[in-house]
């Protein structure tokens, strides 16, 4: 059987008068993964999950979660989404924002929503105006996985969380996602969450994305090389052999990401050192510009017209 589909997206662009945001993105996600989206400011990370949850028009493209086009309404109780400013009526109480959460969701889970609260000491009557950043967080994570969906989009879900309430929550939604099989897609800058909590990779950079796929699959496409420079530049036999994701020439040594078409051991042999790059390393070396062609992995392809029929 075909592993099922999350997102898939075919050609997906989004221009803007000053220019195109997103650009021939083409890519699938296979459900139940925790994917990390990832790109430097401006990169196009918040117009795509704006062209998930309907609050963006594509100019060109298709866009599918769970085989539904985001177009098409019936895609609206397959997914949640958590704005990064995670907006809550302040003036609700913690019990009167998940009603609201059960009153506009048919699959609403109360049980599971009220466990998420209680589990941070957050009392059922309190007002989310008088609620911490950490705690108004817990009660937007509740709301979310209230709804059951089949899909969690999230927008910078940790980033105004102190270390303690960034660990309990990942640990939450981890163990959320687990026991229901939930696909999460989240954007990030902090790579000690992303690998801590991802094992699928969405990279963009310019509004294109230049690496996807599992991550047990991408870090070992890569190494780290370091040698003699000649005259400056790369070594030929080097350039030549394998694709340079990017390089550095300080004095007479270099550095360089590379990637070779097959497993490690087919890069070309030549006096220099191989490492094994972390996963900081090679998000790094694919977030500068490059010139290398991007990086999608069989799982990540989209599938073919005819595969699709
Ligand atoms: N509503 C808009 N109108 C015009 N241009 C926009 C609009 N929204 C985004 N852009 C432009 O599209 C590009 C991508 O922006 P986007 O916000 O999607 O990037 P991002 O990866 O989310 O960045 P950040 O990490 O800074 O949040 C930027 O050049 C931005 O200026």
């Amino acid at each position: 059987m075909s592993e099922a589909i999350a997102m898939e997206a075919r050609e997906l662009g989004k221009k803007y008068r000053r220019g195109w945001a997103l650009r021939d993105l083409s890519f699938r996600l296979p459900a139940g993964r925790v994917c990390a989206l990832v790109g430097p400011n401006g990169a196009g990370k918040s117009t795509f999950l704006g062209a998930a949850t309907r609050l963006v028009r594509p100019t060109t493209g298709t866009l599918e979660l769970f085989g539904v086009p985001v177009t098409d309404p019936a895609v609206l109780p397959r997914f949640a989404f958590l704005a990064q400013d995670k907006p809550l009526y302040k003036r609700f109480t913690v019990a009167e924002t998940l009603r609201t959460g059960r009153e506009l969701n048919p699959g609403w889970d109360q049980a599971a929503a009220e466990r998420i609260v209680r589990a941070g000491d957050i009392a059922l009557d309190a007002k989310v105006g008088t609620l911490s950043g950490g705690q108004r967080t817990r009660v937007a994570f509740a709301l979310a996985f209230g709804k059951r969906p089949q899909l969690l989009l999230l927008d910078e879900p940790m980033a105004d969380l102190d270390p303690l309430a960034r660990h309990e929550l990942s640990g939450l939604l981890l163990a959320e996602a687990a026991e229901h099989g939930t696909t999460v897609l989240m954007s990030s800058h902090v790579l000690a969450d992303l690998e801590e909590m991802c094992d699928f990779l969405l990279v963009l950079a310019g509004g294109r994305l230049r690496m996807a796929g599992d991550t047990d699959a991408l870090l070992p496409a890569h190494t780290l090389l370091t040698g003699a420079a000649e005259d400056g530049a790369l070594p030929r036999e080097l350039t030549e052999g394998c694709t340079v994701v990017e390089h550095r020439v300080t004095g007479r040594q270099f550095t360089a990401l590379v990637r070779s078409e097959g497993p490690r051991a087919e890069l070309p042999d030549g006096p220099w050192e191989t490492a094994v790059p972390g996963l900081e390393e090679v998000l790094l070396g694919h977030l500068r510009p490059s010139e290398a062609p991007p990086l999608i992995t069989a799982a990540a392809r989209p599938s073919t017209p005819l595969e699709a029929a």
